[in-house]
């Protein structure tokens, strides 16, 4: 029989379950622990109906907590099966990563499986404050009011491993130290006023094509007047850089909010400020929108945020919080159509830093598309999620935010590399093409046009990026 622990327990929720079968990963030799404590607030079994067998035991403090598992502290909750301690294996989660990824239908859209719980609406310091496990799936009580439904193959499925292959914090952080984002200004000098081109001179000239693709590379995004309105010739603009990309939506897109695909882009749904294709390994660069009509209704403002510059901005505040972001690796995933499940081939950070130019050269903030991340530790976890939250705020300072109301005749073209692009609620009938175009392409595109075909082919693999990405033709991005 194992020792009685010293300190009273209270605090932490232990909810125990047996496992069908060890877990990879979840098999973490534990101390012998007490079975049955005294103090022990309230325990219930789980009817054998759920093939699992849970005790619900209350612990009283951290330092119980960490007595019971040392490798575990404030935080987390643990779900520990049955019987010995150290003979069966547990399941740990960190209670707000927990909480983010509540499966309720309030949380995840029921038909597009995107995240719809607001990441930064829950409070930092959640914290559960009842459990019910029942056959099939576990309810808890949350300190924001919220009730949450697990199911338990859902849970066991998300348990939180031992990172693999992952860095602790402190050698990462020296890793990346000298990775300060170089404040070049690696675009050529803004528009003051929002950046357009007419359709006119794109279509007439190449030339035209240049002008306008220099100012989406300066300036993140540029509308186009005067386009028909109609999808073949908007099909055509977009073609004017290059061919469009072809993705599970199809390749070009005209739209509107009838769940087509199993998307909230789908919907009349607000959309906050995202950028797209983040569980694609290689995102789209460029998005085109060309609001073609909107008929007995109102809403459906267009939302654009530069993303770049707000990275640049918490780097100065937080080199702490910028790094995490640019380290700390997630999944993603487009699962809503019934034959798609598209997942990027490696886990993706935030902030990517470009591996030549030592900077951030790709910006992926989709919290609908995130998907839970389980092998990190509860100190990484609380980490990020105070990152990501002050990166959230510095995105939604008013100041950044660029609302617009598309109109038919007005593509909007946007790098979505860098810029977050969203969409305010509207009612009636709104109808909206546009297309994406690859980096390759569109950067290909620009080199030719900009440096000439015989200047960019005598400096094929230069690298010259140290001194100015821009003096580096072969490999602008
Ligand atoms: C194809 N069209 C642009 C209409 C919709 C695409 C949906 C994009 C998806 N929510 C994402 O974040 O990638
Ligand atoms: O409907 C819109 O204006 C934008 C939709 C959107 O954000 C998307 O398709 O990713």
């Amino acid at each position: 029989m194992a020792t009685r622990p010293a300190m009273p327990w209270r605090n932490y929720l232990t909810t125990l379950t047996r496992l069908r079968a060890p877990q990879r990963g979840s098999l973490t030799a534990i101390p012998r622990m007490v079975e049955q404590d005294p103090r022990v607030k309230h325990e219930f079994l789980i009817p054998e109906a759920a093939k699992k067998s849970v005790i619900l035991k209350q612990f009283d403090s951290n330092h119980d907590l960490k007595k019971a598992f040392p490798m575990y502290s404030k935080g987390y909750l643990v779900l520990k099966g049955e019987g010995a301690w150290d003979e069966k294996p547990f399941l740990v989660f960190g209670k707000f990563l927990l909480r983010e990824n509540c499966q309720c239908p309030k949380c995840v859209h029921p038909d597009t499986r995107q995240r719809t719980v607001d990441t930064f609406s829950i409070p930092e310091d959640i914290d559960v404050t009842d459990i019910e496990s029942r056959p099939t799936d576990v309810k808890i009580g949350w300190s924001d009011g919220h009730e949450s439904l697990y199911s338990w193959d859902w849970l066991v499925a998300h348990q939180n491993t031992k990172p693999w292959n992952d860095k602790p914090w402190n050698a990462r952080r020296k890793e990346h130290l000298q990775l300060r984002t170089k404040h070049v200004d690696m675009h050529d000098a803004r528009d003051t006023k929002y950046p357009e081109v007419s359709y006119e001179q794109v279509m007439s000239e190449e030339k035209g094509v240049l002008r306008w693709l220099r100012k989406i590379y300066s300036n993140g995004f540029c509308f186009i007047k005067g386009v028909p309105v109609n999808p073949e010739a908007t099909k055509e603009l977009i073609e004017r850089i290059a061919f469009i990309r072809n993705t599970h939506y199809g390749g070009f897109w005209d739209f509107t909010a009838d769940l087509t695909f199993k998307d909230t882009a789908y919907t009349n749904e607000f959309l906050g400020g995202h950028t797209d294709n983040t569980y694609f390994t290689d995102p789209a660069r460029l998005q085109l929108f060309h609001l073609l009509s909107h008929t007995d209704g109102s809403g459906g403002e267009s939302l654009l945020v530069d993303a770049l510059a707000a990275a640049r901005k918490l780097e100065e505040e937080s080199f702490e919080d910028y790094l995490c972001l640019a380290t700390e690796r997630h999944s993603w995933h487009a699962s809503g159509n019934e034959d798609v499940c598209i997942q990027p081939s490696f886990r993706a950070p935030v902030l990517s830093i470009h591996p030549d130019f030592e900077r951030v050269y790709q910006v992926r903030w989709n919290n609908y598309d995130r998907a839970p991340k389980n092998d990190w530790k509860i100190k990484d976890q609380t980490r990020w999620y105070k990152a990501a939250r002050r990166f959230n705020e510095i995105l939604n300072e008013e100041s950044r935010q660029i609302w617009t109301q598309l109109e038919p005749g007005t593509a909007l073209i946007f790098d979505n590399w860098r810029m977050l692009h969203g969409r305010s609620e509207f009612t009636g009938k709104r109808r909206m093409c546009g297309g994406y175009v690859n980096n390759d392409d569109f950067i290909s595109r620009l080199r030719l046009l900009k440096y000439g075909r015989e200047r960019v082919l005598n400096n094929l693999g230069t690298t010259m990026a140290k001194r100015h990405p821009n003096s580096n033709i072969s490999a602008i991005y």
